[in-house]
């Protein structure tokens, strides 16, 4: 497969996408995140997502899941709104086994990728890429793209998509016709229209589970917040994530400098990302 060229997102470049509240702004104003992510079998990843998302300075996170997942995000996190209502951007799939979906999930996801809003598709939502109807990001590892991609009859395997991510990362953007995160050490992000953009991974440390819902709930904030500017330009998600991906890849290296380049878990890198933000706006 032939590819052409990926440009490194930098602190330059995400520095576009951060916005602080200004003297007129509210809650609304500055965006609302909705979210179905988390099952009780991974209660983890909704609390993940949920936490990065507030941490990246949206203005409000619905919190949308079963009873025994709802409580536990909400004592993390009680700023959270977990009652039903107007979104701007969603974050649909962290945490979900999509072959274990009961009735009522599926009519909130449905109702969720009717809606026109933005959206971030991660790992249990993967399989819905199609029924989206506003500007969407999907945000697979390799081996979700590889299932993916073979649920559609693409022939590849997950060796295939480690040895190449970047070639495998544009089929998908345009055999599924949607903006496409490839998770990894390097992230490759694009798009069907040629954009095409890769965020290095500050420190290896990234390489630990639920740091991919922390991802989901920094991209999903960020989608919330610029919902405006997608509304006008959807083709903005790509860069947008790119974004997300770099405000994480920095606030894990933060998060590992700030133990002298030891390990960091999940909720550290979740920590970090007011400190990343906070510098992307004074550039
Ligand atoms: N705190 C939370 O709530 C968290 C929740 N999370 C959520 O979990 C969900 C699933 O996400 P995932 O990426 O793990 O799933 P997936 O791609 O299906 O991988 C399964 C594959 O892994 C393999 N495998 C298993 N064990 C292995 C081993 N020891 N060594 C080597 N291989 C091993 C296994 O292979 P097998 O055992 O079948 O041979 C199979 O192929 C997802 O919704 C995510 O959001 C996560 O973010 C984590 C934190
Ligand atoms: N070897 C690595 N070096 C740096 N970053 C990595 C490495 N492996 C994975 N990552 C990053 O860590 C995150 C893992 O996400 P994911 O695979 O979804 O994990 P989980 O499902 O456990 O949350 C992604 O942001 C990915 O880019």
């Amino acid at each position: 497969m032939d590819t052409g060229t990926w440009r490194e997102w930098g602190a330059d470049d995400a520095s576009e996408w951060s916005s602080a509240p200004g003297e007129h702004d509210d809650k609304y104003l500055r965006g609302v995140l909705g979210v179905i992510t988390g099952s009780p079998d991974y209660p983890g990843a909704a609390v993940l997502g949920v936490e990065a998302a507030h941490r990246t300075g949206v203005g409000m996170v619905r919190y949308i899941g079963p009873r025994a997942v709802r409580r536990a995000v909400l004592a993390k996190r009680p700023e959270t709104v977990a009652v039903a209502g107007r979104v701007q951007a969603w974050l649909l799939g962290s945490g979900m086994d999509s072959a274990n979906r009961s009735f009522m999930l599926a009519g909130d996801l449905q109702h969720a990728l009717a809606s026109g809003h933005p959206s971030v598709l991660d790992a249990g939502g993967l399989d819905l890429v199609g029924t989206h109807t506003g500007p969407t990001v999907i945000t697979p590892h390799a081996r979700e793209l590889a299932h993916l991609l073979l649920e559609r009859d693409v022939d590849c395997s997950v060796e295939q998509i480690e040895d190449a991510p970047a070639e495998w990362a544009e089929r998908a953007a345009r055999e599924l016709e949607v903006a496409v995160l490839l998770k990894g050490a390097v992230t490759h992000v694009c798009d069907p229209e040629g954009t095409r953009l890769t965020v290095t991974a500050r420190t290896h440390w990234l390489a630990s589970a639920g740091t991919g819902d922390v991802l989901g709930g920094i991209i999903g904030a960020l989608a919330a917040t610029h919902h405006e500017r997608l509304a006008h330009d959807a083709g903005a998600i790509t860069r947008l994530a790119a974004t997300g991906a770099f405000i994480h890849s920095e606030a894990a290296r933060r998060a590992s400098d700030a133990v002298d380049g030891g390990p960091v878990v999940a909720l550290d890198i979740a920590r970090e990302v007011p400190r990343v933000v906070g510098g992307l706006l004074r550039r």
